[in-house]
């Protein structure tokens, strides 16, 4: 490792210190991907004396080249450069491609696992111990890791006041979120990753903490393929790219035991190129399909200034009240650009000269696991529709965003849909979303959250990995990332990942 890569912080192995074409390693341990669920199996595996290899696809990128500049970041940063969608089209899947993953680029809100949600993964997948009993001591563990607190006053910015006094006239419950960040700089900057290391990313927690107990990080490293002899895994095979696209060299590692934590679009992808698991790898994938409903305000609301989430409407959380919940979050100009009123020409101008005065809400559905992510030997394809089942919860997650938006004073709410529409007033909001239909590219959506697509389950029948998280029928093989969620959980997934993460290098442990 070259001595710049250590004086720049996290001791990374990257593409320019690779002097071979063929890199050999050996380890007890590879972890595929170093996000939310890489980071934190590095890290406990490694305290408990074992030697772990982490190899990222993505570039390492110290917090001070973060730039605030969000069409930087989509270029640095995230899967395809900020680009990558579903089949359709009409769904961005944000995810982070960096050491750190996603937990870099995220929004830091931090929520439990819901325990109506483990409900039903006891029910329906026969996952006895997911009960919040085993899972609190995880839970508890990570929050204390990331400093998980309540925003305080002073992290509610003027968009997330107005709509607090809203909430309060619906007579709706509203809360301020958790957020894993300390002494927040209220720069609204997240989504470009935190150049301050406020935010408790695995970039600044568990990947130094890792590194600090031996693992071994080396960044632009694709790992393509398991290797496997008889049912047993034997290690994994990739290229090492630089930021370029030049292929520098091809890597090989022996390792009696793999954790893939890729993500829920690649780790199934990783699995069908490597021709390992059962038909239910790449199934099952839920994505919090998300709408951003802006609104224009009479006051300049400054959108991007402030902590960039501040309160959570939780009234309709429950699949009994609706099954939705209503994120009040700051935006930037560049991502008011990308995701927001669709208008164009004068409209569009007119939309953007008032930016100041814009605020928005994120709204979040427990959608079903109707997608699916396959590999065809040259890309992938994420194919994954709004179905008509979750589409009812979808129009009452929007109508009831617009309810807020009007009671928090604003004049006109945009609908985030293909054509331009636009609400006034209260007594408009039936017919005007009334006239959605679910049909592809109707809808303008977002998804921050894949999840499910190798799902966790007593039964192979009905699932891609075991309740300990190991691959059904292979030995050595773990899934340690969102992917394994059985249902999508509806809040914000990352404490969910981390403790499972956690879950399951203590299985792997006790196992070893
Ligand atoms: C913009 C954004 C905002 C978000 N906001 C929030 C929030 O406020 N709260 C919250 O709870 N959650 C949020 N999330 C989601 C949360 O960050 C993720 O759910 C969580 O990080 C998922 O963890 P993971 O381990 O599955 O994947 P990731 O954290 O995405 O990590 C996967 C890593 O694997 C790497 N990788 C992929 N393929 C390969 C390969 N072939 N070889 C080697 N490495 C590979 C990727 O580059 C990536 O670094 C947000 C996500 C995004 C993108």
């Amino acid at each position: 490792m070259s001595v710049q890569a250590i004086a720049r912080g996290l001791p990374v192995v990257q593409a320019s210190d690779v002097t071979s074409a063929q890199l050999t390693l050996k380890a007890d341990v590879v972890i595929v991907g170093s996000g939310a669920g890489g980071a934190v199996t590095a890290y406990e595996l490694a305290r408990q004396g074992l030697e772990v290899l982490v190899l990222e696809a993505g570039p390492y990128v110290p917090s001070t080249a973060f730039t605030e500049d969000f069409a930087d970041s989509l270029e640095t940063l995230y899967e395809d450069h900020g680009s990558q969608s579903n089949k359709d089209g009409d769904l961005l899947i944000l995810q982070g491609r960096c050491v750190g993953g996603s937990t870099v680029v995220n929004g830091c809100v931090a929520f439990r696992t819901p325990d109506f949600i483990l409900e039903e993964w006891r029910r329906d997948f026969g996952l006895a111990e997911m009960t919040p009993e085993t899972l609190n001591p995880y839970f508890e563990r990570v929050e204390k890791h990331l400093s998980i607190s309540t925003n305080g006053p002073h992290e509610i910015a003027r968009h997330s006041q107005l709509m607090m006094a809203g909430a309060q006239k619906l007579g709706w419950s509203m809360k301020p979120f958790q957020r894993n960040v300390r002494e927040c700089a209220l720069t609204g900057h997240c989504l470009s990753g935190c150049k301050t290391d406020r935010k408790q990313s695995m970039l600044v927690t568990y990947l130094p903490w890792a590194a600090a107990h031996g693992a071994r990080i080396h960044s632009d490293t694709r790992v393509n393929r398991v290797l496997s002899d008889n049912g047993r895994v034997t290690g994994v095979e990739g290229e090492v790219i630089d930021r370029t696209g030049h292929k520098v060299a091809d890597v090989r590692v022996e390792a009696p035991r793999v954790i893939l934590a890729a993500g829920a679009v690649q780790t199934p992808v990783i699995l069908q190129r490597s021709e390992l698991g059962n038909k239910h790898v790449g199934r099952h994938f839920a994505c919090h399909p998300s709408m951003y409903v802006g609104a224009r305000y009479p006051e300049p609301v400054y959108p991007w200034r402030g902590a960039l989430l501040g309160t959570y409407v939780d009234e309709f959380m429950h699949p009994k009240d609706g099954g939705f919940v209503l994120e009040v979050g700051g935006l930037g100009v560049a991502e008011m650009c990308l995701i927001t009123e669709p208008g164009t020409g004068k409209p569009y101008i007119d939309y953007m000269q008032h930016a100041r005065f814009n605020a928005g809400i994120v709204t979040l559905i427990h959608d079903h696991n109707v997608g699916e992510i396959s590999w065809n030997g040259e890309y992938k394809t994420i194919d994954y529709r709004l179905s008509d089942q979750d589409f009812p919860s979808m129009m009452a997650a929007l109508t009831a965003a617009i309810r807020l938006h009007l009671a928090a004073g604003a004049e006109e709410v945009f609908l985030p849909a293909t054509e331009r529409l636009a609400v006034r007033q209260e007594s408009e909001i039936e017919a005007i979303v009334g006239q959605l239909r679910n049909r592809p590219q109707a809808l303008r959506m977002v998804s921050y959250h894949p999840q499910g697509s190798c799902r966790m389950g007593a039964d192979p029948a009905n699932s891609a990995v075991d309740p300990h998280g190991r691959l059904h029928g292979v030995v050595g093989l773990y899934v340690a990332d969102a992917s394994l969620l059985p249902t999508s959980l509806i809040v914000n997934p990352q404490v969910t990942v981390y403790a499972l993460a956690n879950y399951v290098a203590d299985r792997l442990l006790a196992s070893a």
